[in-house]
């Protein structure tokens, strides 16, 4: 099984709380029929389950703190290997959270071939988020998490960024711009793969 996964594309998708990943993710998901696996999903879809797992989870994701590497990273990898047979690539939303996560991703299952870094002002971000939060229901979108999370982004994830950068595998999305325009430039970084 982890052999298939080993063949398929992987792309991760960086970038801060709210900067647009999710949203550019579903117009890939829609042009190139790429699995969409996003980390704050399955855990979210954890935490909705009611499990004793779940509760943990919720109170680490409500204050806006990393939950333990092996738990994504597992959830990452099942859910990757149920669409083993099916799959054209795999977009991998919101992770690596730290270089250890994206280090030990690549021990179990595979390297990526594209890291797309969604990038925006942390200012826009956090008025994404608070508007979001009007009426997502998350319960991570409100002012005193969203700047926890801000916080830790760059802390944890932009080492990420220049960890990846070295192989030369990082393409910079400018998320500020509208939602298609952001769009064409993920394409073109995504048909550079083929
Ligand atoms: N103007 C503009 N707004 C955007 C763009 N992308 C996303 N937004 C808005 O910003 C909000 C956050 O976008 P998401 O795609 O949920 O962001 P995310 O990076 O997945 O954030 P997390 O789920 O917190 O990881 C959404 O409610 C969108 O309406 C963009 O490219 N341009
Ligand atoms: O690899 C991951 C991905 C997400 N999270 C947790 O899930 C929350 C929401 O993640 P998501 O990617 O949905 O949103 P973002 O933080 O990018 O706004 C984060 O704040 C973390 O608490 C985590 O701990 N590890
Ligand atoms: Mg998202």
């Amino acid at each position: 099984m982890a052999d298939k996964i080993k063949d398929a594309k992987i792309v991760f998708v960086v970038g801060g709380p709210g900067s647009g990943k999710g949203t550019q993710c579903e117009k890939i998901v829609a042009k190139y029929g790429y699995t969409h696996l996003s980390s704050g999903d399955l855990l979210r879809a954890e935490v909705a389950s009611g499990s004793e797992r779940g509760k943990q989870l919720q109170a680490i994701m409500q204050k806006g703190e990393l939950v333990p590497l092996d738990t994504v990273l597992d959830m990452i990898k099942d859910a990757m290997i149920a669409k083993a047979d099916v799959s054209k690539g795999y977009l991998i939303d919101g992770y690596p959270r730290e270089v250890k996560q994206g280090e030990e991703f690549e021990k179990k299952i595979g390297a990526p071939a594209l890291l797309l870094y969604v990038d925006a002002k942390a200012e826009t971000m956090v008025q994404r988020l608070m508007k979001r939060g009007e009426t997502s229901g998350r319960a991570d979108d409100n002012e005193e998490t969203i700047k926890k999370r801000l916080d830790l982004y760059y802390k944890a994830t932009e080492p990420v960024i220049a960890y990846y950068e070295k192989r030369g595998i990082v393409r910079k999305i400018n998320s500020e711009l509208p939602v298609d325009e952001v769009f064409a430039i993920v394409v073109k970084a995504i048909d550079e793969l083929k």
